[in-house]
């Protein structure tokens, strides 16, 4: 080893474990460390493209190659032909192969604004003079497929493979709907090849892993949409959902075209899906703008995308700037910080909830997915962990997509070391010991135990909640507080609590025990829905309380009701018709709802065409409002005398989007109705409120 070497330039190349090995030089750990480094990605590949079941996130797989890239730059002596850095994807297995006439190259990767510049850059030097312009595409997360035409009728399909021979699918790809058989239009060249993405949505991604039962889910739309192509039998892939976006004309015989965008609209032409979010930009600030903006909105995407992609717009520029190895120089991926990330699962845990239900929660070794370090995650029920085969100790795929809590996607099983343990619910609620309760076809367990510590806790600091009674100045210390010293032992309590109670409890002084007064006084007069929903009562939800409050109007004919009569109600299914009719009949909670009645709790709704500025507008609210809680939002938009719709819909007047906006947003979009954000409705409410 030579000693100019200074010692800190050791980490860049390898890790320390592969560096103290003692007697081998330098130079024969570092060609130890590339021979570890492309086995892994060559393991890597094999599971993901050929068994389209990863055995590493992303990132994970992305930190070996940007290794494995790095040393090979900085020692040439150690590059191969073969090694993964040079191609892409794996080598075709056993169908028929297709070579492709122009090979499907790989993107570079820019992971900052810096390394945009970077790229544009690089291109600028090679063609000093050239005045670029650019196409910004989403780059969906799916599989890369080349559709040969002859006369215009479809001869081949071929997926991407190393990049160089593919897969030929051709019957399967048949299957999909949005392939044209034959092109449209009047420009039909001789022979042309068009590339594009196979997808799933989100939708039918979860809808199939739902249906999966042996246990072998897929890890990511991607995955699916591989899977579901690559089937022997093409009914299957029929019946799959899979969709197309055509991006790309691989080349074309007999017409003559000039730039990437034009090429995506003969395609349009053509009778294929162009992703309708495509956007020419002449400045790389503007592609800037086009990266930073996604970065946010693809999370209310109907499908996946990991980045953008950025083309150079002129085709004869493209062919001056060349290629790289695998990369083409004239285009790049920016690419979005991963959203799956591998860890850990230590242990699993169950939670009791307000209605009783035993609800299990994923304990991670803390990772940091988007920015956000993540240590636990939701499990919707034990039936879900037994699906996804989810065993303590396993490593595990995270997810954090539009949603805030994150996911556990799957095991990876291919890590399992014969350790881990299988899980099973316990046999006895964790905080009152009462045996729990399955309920058959629901998949859900319950602690049936109405005084359960857990559950009254929960159920308590419902009821005071925004959404529900809405007692502002109670927070959740004050309820432990309150219940610990025996005040409170069911909801109806709050009504009855004095002053001097209040003011026993520690830390509690005149000011705010006069304050909780006066919040427990107010939320007397909210509407039955408010109170139906604080209740809880199972499955009673939100929008299901207004459904109900709304159809009875007050509380005695809601007593009244029978099953068939609540079951009737649009809205409102057989499950949940059935829990509040049952809850309902309950002595106890009848005796509760009669203490409530005494102490002057209303239990009507309110009539809601009140008249107002916002007669005659509905309103849907989605995502989350930074300044109020939604409830507030809308009880202020009623207050104006506007209604809040069940759902979107073309004669919906506006679309109010808070924070991480779900299909509401998307549907909205399609139906084209006006769409405002938390900033325009507060200036609207501000505008009457004052007026008045
Ligand atoms: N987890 C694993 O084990 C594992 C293994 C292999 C690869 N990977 C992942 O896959 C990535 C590399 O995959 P890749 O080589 O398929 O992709 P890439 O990043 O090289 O990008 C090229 C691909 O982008 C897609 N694309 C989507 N929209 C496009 C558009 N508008 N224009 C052009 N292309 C578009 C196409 O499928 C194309 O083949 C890695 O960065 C890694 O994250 C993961
Ligand atoms: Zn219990």
């Amino acid at each position: 080893m030579s000693d100019a070497v200074p010692e800190n330039n050791q980490s860049q190349s390898g890790t320390p474990e592969t560096l103290v090995q003692a007697g081998k030089s330098e130079e024969e750990q570092l060609a130890a460390r590339v021979a570890t480094l492309r086995h892994q990605i060559e393991e890597a590949n094999y599971h993901y493209y050929v068994q389209d079941n990863p055995t590493l996130s992303d990132a994970e797989y992305d930190q070996l190659m940007i290794e494995l890239q790095h040393i090979e730059q900085e020692h040439p002596e150690l590059q191969t032909p073969d090694s993964p850095t040079q191609r892409v994807g794996a080598p075709v297995q056993d169908v028929t192969q297709h070579r492709h006439p122009v090979p499907m190259l790989s993107l570079a990767n820019a992971r900052s604004e810096k390394e945009l510049q970077d790229w544009h850059r690089r291109a600028q030097n090679i063609l000093p003079n050239a005045q670029f312009s650019y196409v910004c595409e989403l780059k969906i997360d799916g599989l890369a497929i080349a559709l040969t035409y002859e006369q215009g009728r479809l001869t081949i399909g071929a997926t991407r493979g190393d990049g160089m021979v593919g897969e030929n699918w051709t019957p399967n790809i048949r299957t999909i709907r949005q392939i044209p058989q034959r092109l449209r239009g009047e420009h039909i060249p001789a022979k042309v090849e068009v590339r594009g993405e196979i997808y799933m949505s989100i939708a039918s991604f979860e809808k199939l892993n739902a249906e999966i039962s042996d246990g072998k889910l897929f890890a990511n739309p991607r995955n699916a949409a591989a899977g579901s192509l690559r089937q022997k039998d093409s009914r299957i892939t029929a019946s799959r959902h899979l969709d197309f976006f055509g991006y790309q004309l691989g080349y074309i015989e007999g017409m003559n075209v000039s730039s990437q965008w034009e090429a995506l609209q003969l395609i349009r032409e053509w009778g294929f899906p162009v992703n309708p979010n495509i956007k020419q930009a002449n400045s790389l600030d503007e592609v800037i703008e086009y990266c930073n903006k996604w970065e946010q909105e693809r999370f209310n995407l109907p499908y996946e995308i990991d980045g953008v992609v950025i083309k150079i717009n002129n085709l004869a520029q493209q062919e001056e700037l060349g290629t790289v190895a695998r990369d083409p120089r004239w285009a790049i991926a920016f690419k979005y910080p991963p959203t799956q990330v591998a860890t850990k699962l230590l242990d699993i845990r169950v939670n009791i909830g307000r209605t009783g239900s035993v609800n299990p929660w994923a304990m991670l070794e803390p990772m940091n997915i988007r920015g956000v370090t993540v240590s636990r995650a939701a499990l919707h029920n034990e039936e879900d962990i037994q699906r996804k085969d989810l065993r303590i100790g396993d490593w595990v795929l995270v997810q954090r997509a539009g949603e805030v809590i994150p996911q556990v996607v799957k095991p990876i099983e291919e890590r399992r070391t014969g350790q881990e343990e299988v899980y099973r619910l316990p046999e006895n609620c964790p905080r009152c010991g009462t045996p729990i309760v399955r309920v058959t076809d629901q998949a859900m367990a319950y602690c049936p135990n109405p005084q359960c510590p857990a559950r009254n806790f929960e159920s308590i600091t419902h009821f005071v909640s925004k959404g529900a009674m809405d007692m502002d100045t109670i927070g959740e210390k004050t309820c432990e507080q309150l219940i610990e010293a025996g005040y409170i032992q069911n909801v109806a309590d709050f009504y009855t609590l004095t002053r001097d109670q209040l003011l026993a409890l520690e830390g509690i002084k005149a000011k705010s025990a006069d304050n909780m007064l006066t919040a427990i006084e107010a939320s007397k007069q909210r509407a039955l829905s408010r109170l139906l929903f604080g209740l809880n009562i199972r499955y009673m939800g939100e929008k299901t309380a207004q459904i109900i409050a709304g159809a009875f109007g007050n509380m005695d004919r809601l007593l009244a009701a029978s099953e068939t009569e609540i079951v009737k109600i649009p809205g409102i299914g057989p499950k949940i018709g059935h829990s509040v009719y049952c809850w309902l009949q309950e002595p106890a909670n009848r005796a509760l709802i009669e203490r409530l009645r005494g102490v002057g709790v209303n239990m009507t709704e309110e009539q809601h065409s009140i008249s107002g500025p916002l007669s005659g507008q509905s309103f849907l609210l989605t995502g989350r409002l930074s300044q109020m809680t939604r409830t507030a939002a809308e009880d202020a938009i009623k207050g104006l005398g506007g209604t809040i719709a069940s759902g979107v819909s073309k004669s919906l007047n506006h679309l109010i989007v808070g924070e991480d906006a779900g299909s509401k947003l998307t549907k909205a979009q399609k139906a084209g109705v006006p769409i405002h954000d938390e900033e325009w409705l507060i200036d609207l409410l501000k505008e009457h409120v004052t007026a008045e």
